[in-house]
């Protein structure tokens, strides 16, 4: 499966936030969305995901348009959306919160069972049947990640999921997202740190002020030490 926006542009009011993004993601590959603070990176997921009242310029996937389309139709069709503000039902299990995730399988689209997910997160294993309001941020983030994977996503976009987590459970959301790509999954991670993008992804975009300003290889964006200088938190 294969996403892409051509054109995109995104505003809220009469702010204008996104100006002629062009990104594009596929099954198997983990792809970065790198970008200070405010430089538009949720800006850019919600409006793929059809949440923002006014865009321009299209959203195709398989090269069909989607952005008529309402978020619950554009989930349906095999994108999964992890938000920043990672939202865990506190009341329920960890386990019970994964069940709550299930949606049929897709055939273009890996297929999860709890049972899997708890080997890409052994954390979550040890706590199935703990109340999720009890979890530290970061272990509630992977269930958030498991929860969507439960949808059987085949592609993901994941909103800064490095955030806020210790340097030991950094490196366990890094392979938790590859192996999530060894199974076929394509996954947009936005991020503002290079290291942790340098950990997981194929190729990055930077994104500043709503312009996307570098597309291309991690091999390349690393050979070019100006870009992270003009474009990217130390
Ligand atoms: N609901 C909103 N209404 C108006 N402006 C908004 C709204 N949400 C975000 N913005 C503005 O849009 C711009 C892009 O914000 P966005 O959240 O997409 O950035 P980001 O790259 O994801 O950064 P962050 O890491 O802070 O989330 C910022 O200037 C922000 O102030």
């Amino acid at each position: 499966m294969k996403l892409s926006t051509r054109g995109l542009n995104a505003w809220y009011g009469p702010a204008h936030i996104l100006f002629n993004v062009d990104v594009a993601l596929a099954s198997g590959e983990v792809v970065a969305l790198l970008g200070r603070n405010g430089a538009g990176k949720s800006t850019l997921f919600r409006s793929v995901m059809g949440l923002l009242a006014r865009t321009s310029g299209e959203v195709q996937l398989d090269d069909r348009p989607i952005q008529a389309l309402e978020p619950y139709e554009i989930a349906r069709r095999g994108i999964g959306y992890v938000p920043e503000d990672r939202r865990v039902f506190t009341e329920l299990t960890v386990e019970e919160n994964l069940i709550v995730g299930q949606r049929p399988p897709r055939p273009d689209a890996p297929r999860w069972t709890p049972e899997q997910l708890y080997t890409i997160f052994p954390n979550l294993r040890e706590m199935r049947r703990r109340p999720s309001g009890r979890m530290s941020g970061g272990e509630q983030q992977m269930l958030t990640i498991a929860r969507t994977l439960m949808g059987n996503p085949a592609l993901v976009l994941l909103d800064e999921p490095s955030e806020g987590l210790a340097p030991r459970i950094v490196e366990q959301m890094a392979s938790a997202i590859l192996l999530m790509k060894t199974q076929g999954l394509g996954i947009l991670v936005s991020e503002q740190n290079l290291h942790f993008a340098r950990l997981i992804a194929d190729r990055a975009y930077i994104i500043e002020k709503g312009h996307i300003r570098f597309a291309g290889t991690m091999a390349e964006l690393t050979a070019d030490p100006a870009l992270k200088d003009a474009y990217l938190a130390l």
